[in-house]
C-alpha cells in the first residue's frame, strides 16, 4: 500500500475526538509512514499548551501558527498527520491538504461528547453546554469536513485497529478515482 500510495502524505480531518492522533498512530504503523500530530508540532515548538496559547495569544493566532506547520509539513513525503479539529477553517491549508490524500473520521456528536467529557484540554469544549458546541461546530465544518477524499463514518463499538483497517480500505479507490481524472 505504501509503494501505491508512492509517498503521499494522507491527512487526516475531523472533528475533535474523532481519533486523529489515535487512528493516525496506527495508519502510520501500517504505511510505514512517519506520524505527526499538528497540534503537538505546536506545542512542542512554543512550549506552550493549546489551552494556554488559546488564552493567552488567541483563537486567530493559533489558526496562524497551525497554518505556518502545515506548510511546513507539507515538504516532506511518507508521513501521517493528525491535523487539528479546525485546519479546515482556513481556505489556504486546503492547498496544502490536498497535496496529500485527505481524510475525514466522522464520527456524530454523541459519541465525541462521550469521548471528550472528562477532558479539559480542548479550549473550544470548555462551555456550558460542550454537547450543543460541539454540535455547532460540525454543523459549521461539515461542508468543509466533506472536502476530503476519503470519508470514514465511525460508530461507536468500532475500534482503533478497525477504523484504521476501514481507511486502508478506502485507499485504492481514491486512488483509483484520481488516476481515471
Ligand atoms: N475508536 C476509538 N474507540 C474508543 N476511544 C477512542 C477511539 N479513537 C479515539 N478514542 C479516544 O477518544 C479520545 C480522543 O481521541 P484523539 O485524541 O485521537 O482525537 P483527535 O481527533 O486527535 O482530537 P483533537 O482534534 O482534539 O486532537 C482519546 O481519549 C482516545 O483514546
Ligand atoms: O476543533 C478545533 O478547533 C480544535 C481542535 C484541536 O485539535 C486543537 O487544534 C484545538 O483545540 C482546536
Ligand atoms: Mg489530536
Amino acid at each position: 500500500m505504501s509503494r501505491l500510495l508512492k509517498g503521499v502524505n494522507l491527512y487526516l480531518i475531523g472533528m475533535m475526538g474523532a481519533g486523529k492522533t489515535t487512528v493516525g498512530k496506527l495508519l502510520a504503523n501500517h504505511l510505514s509512514y512517519k506520524f505527526l500530530d499538528t497540534d503537538d508540532i505546536i506545542t512542542q515548538s512554543t512550549g506552550r499548551s493549546i489551552n494556554q496559547l488559546f488564552a493567552e495569544e488567541g483563537e486567530v493566532a493559533f489558526r496562524q501558527l497551525e497554518s505556518n506547520v502545515l506548510a511546513q509539513v507539507c515538504a516532506y513525503t511518507q508521513l501521517t498527520v493528525a491535523t487539528g479539529g479546525g485546519i479546515v477553517l482556513e481556505r489556504q491549508n486546503w492547498s496544502y491538504l490536498h497535496h496529500g490524500l485527505v481524510v475525514w473520521l466522522d464520527v456524530p456528536v454523541q459519541l465525541l461528547y462521550t469521548r471528550l467529557a472528562e477532558d479539559r484540554t480542548r479550549p473550544l469544549l470548555q462551555d456550558s453546554d460542550p454537547q450543543e458546541k460541539l454540535r455547532s461546530l460540525l454543523e459549521q465544518r461539515t461542508p468543509l469536513y466533506s472536502q476530503a477524499d476519503l470519508k470514514i463514518t465511525v460508530t461507536e463499538e468500532q475500534t482503533a485497529e478497525e477504523i484504521a483497517n476501514k481507511v486502508m480500505e478506502g485507499i485504492p479507490g481514491v486512488l483509483k478515482q484520481e488516476l481515471a481524472k
